[in-house]
């Protein structure tokens, strides 16, 4: 006999299911809410979870997690409208176990029942009933983030080569540090390196170590960041930076899990878990002769693109309410308010440089708003609201300029290849960039919403003169 919590709000529709299950045994309680259904499901120990979608106060795929994780870990069938796929696979997508069409959900009721228990039931014997996930630094809970966190979940049990890749400011740092905080290495280090900020004559010792008098500077024998690593998780991040003749030595020590100290003759061993991160097309790379096939392949054992924020949009009101009670802690003022309005403009832009981006507007916005109750729009960004000003105008649309425009002019003459254009634009933009910002790279990154890493990786690649590595 098993718990079961039926959440829909077809009154006649849920009662006839109760009948169904109390007569094959089952005990069941009805909820016609998201509210209700989740304050039944944390209150109570469910087996299985009946969830129709669309309810009163929301569609309950938004709240999937919330479900999932209570302490029970219940198995969920979701429950929605028959010829609704996109619904079936946003199901399977969270971790439904199963998929029940509507019209014939009293009807096919205890098959996907039966066999969800008994899934259930196996599950407890051999003990692997999920533990809630640590994610305190992960927020939002739209689809596509809660598919991420699942993938979380699976990939923090093993030991297979992780690659996270999605445009900067995405949230692969985080998550690789969550699959290390949730993984049986959460007590080892968590060692970053990153590829892109590497200085190419110290990357071996860096990387592997060296023994007193190798060169000159070995003033004493130091481990590298590889062996720092062992028993716990080395972090590769913008792996796609790695130089050639380091992709190569990196392949056997990931093989091998051995390697040699500059300056020493005896090999070394340590055990780590290798997570990769890269905003790069890492198969164009390997195309164009820049990365290793067979690096690659050992790197992509498990793979989890992170989706940019303005594709899971739902997220940014609660990254904000985040960023801000954050902010209030740290800076001992107390809690402030949010106007709709700003969570408009939020909701307006694009984020190019995705949560990164968001997180430093409300820096931003929080010391303009320091002294007031309530942060408004009016104490975003000015480009911000030059912009919604513009576009609220009676202005074509087409005719608005952007304020992050860099030459606003029509285009004359043939047009060059969307490469060239492109080249041309990145590399004008980050002039105007190191001139505005003075060649200070904290301040680049703030106002580009570039990373540090990904900030040094295009001067490079421009070959522009590169602003001080030392600052913070
Ligand atoms: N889901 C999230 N919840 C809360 N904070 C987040 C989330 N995703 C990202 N952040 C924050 O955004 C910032 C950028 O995240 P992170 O460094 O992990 O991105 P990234 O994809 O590794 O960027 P890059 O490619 O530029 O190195 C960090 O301050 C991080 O804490």
């Amino acid at each position: 006999m098993a718990t079961i919590l039926i959440v829909d709000d077809d009154f006649i529709l849920n009662g006839l299911i109760e009948k169904h299950l109390k007569r094959a045994g089952h005990q069941t309680e009805p909820a016609l809410t998201v509210a209700q259904g989740l304050a039944l499901a944390r209150s109570g120990n469910f087996d299985l979870i009946l969830l129709d979608v669309q309810l009163p106060d929301g569609n309950s795929l938004d709240f999937f997690s919330a479900f999932s994780e209570v302490a029970s870990a219940p198995e969920i069938i979701i429950m929605t409208g028959s010829g609704d796929p996109d619904g079936a696979k946003k199901a399977i997508q969270f971790g439904a176990w199963g998929y029940l069409e509507k019209p014939h959900a009293v009807r096919d009721l205890l098959l996907p029942v039966t066999r969800a228990l008994q899934f259930r039931a196996e599950k407890k014997k051999i003990g692997v009933l999920p533990v809630a996930l640590k994610r305190e630094a992960i927020i939002g809970s739209s689809a596509s983030l809660t598919g991420c966190l699942d993938f979380v979940a699976k990939a923090a049990i093993g030991d297979a080569s992780v690659l996270l890749t999605g445009e900067t400011g995405t949230g692969k740092e985080v998550f690789a540090r969550a699959i290390h905080d949730n993984s049986p290495r959460a007590s080892h280090p968590f060692v970053v390196v990153d590829c892109a900020a590497l200085p190419e004559n110290l990357i071996e010792s860096t990387l592997f170590g060296h023994v007193k008098g190798s060169f000159t500077g070995a003033e004493r024998t130091t481990s590298g960041l590889v062996k720092m690593a062992h028993g716990g998780t080395l972090f590769l991040d913008e792996v796609g930076e790695m130089p050639l003749r380091i992709q190569k030595t990196f392949l056997r020590v990931l093989q091998e899990h051995r390697f040699r100290p500059v300056g020493d003759s005896k090999e070394e061993y340590s055990n780590f878990r290798l997570i990769a991160a890269t905003n790069r097309d890492l198969d164009s790379a390997v195309d164009n002769g820049a990365f290793r096939a067979d690096l690659l392949f050992r790197l992509r054992s498990l793979a989890l693109h992170l989706p940019p924020l303005r594709e899971r949009k739902q997220d940014i009101r609660e990254l904000t309410l985040h960023f801000l009670k954050r902010l209030c802690v740290l800076h001992k003022v107390s809690s402030k308010g949010i106007d709709d309005e700003l969570i408009e403009y939020l909701l307006a832009h694009d984020w190019p440089g995705n949560v990164r981006e968001l997180q430093q507007t409300i820096e931003q916005v929080f010391v303009n708003a320091l002294h007031y109750p309530t942060l408004y729009a009016f104490h975003l960004p000015e480009h911000f609201r030059v912009r919604k000003t513009l576009a609220s105008m009676t202005m074509a649309p087409a005719a608005a300029p952007h304020a992050t425009d860099i030459d606003s002019r029509p285009l004359a003459g043939p047009p060059p290849s969307w490469k060239d254009h492109k080249t041309a634009s990145e590399c004008r933009y980050l002039k105007h960039l190191l001139a505005f910002t003075r060649g200070d790279v904290r301040e680049a990154c703030r106002v580009s919403g570039l990373s540090r890493s990904r900030l040094y990786q295009l001067i490079n690649q421009y070959n522009l003169t590169s602003p001080e590595r030392s600052s913070p």
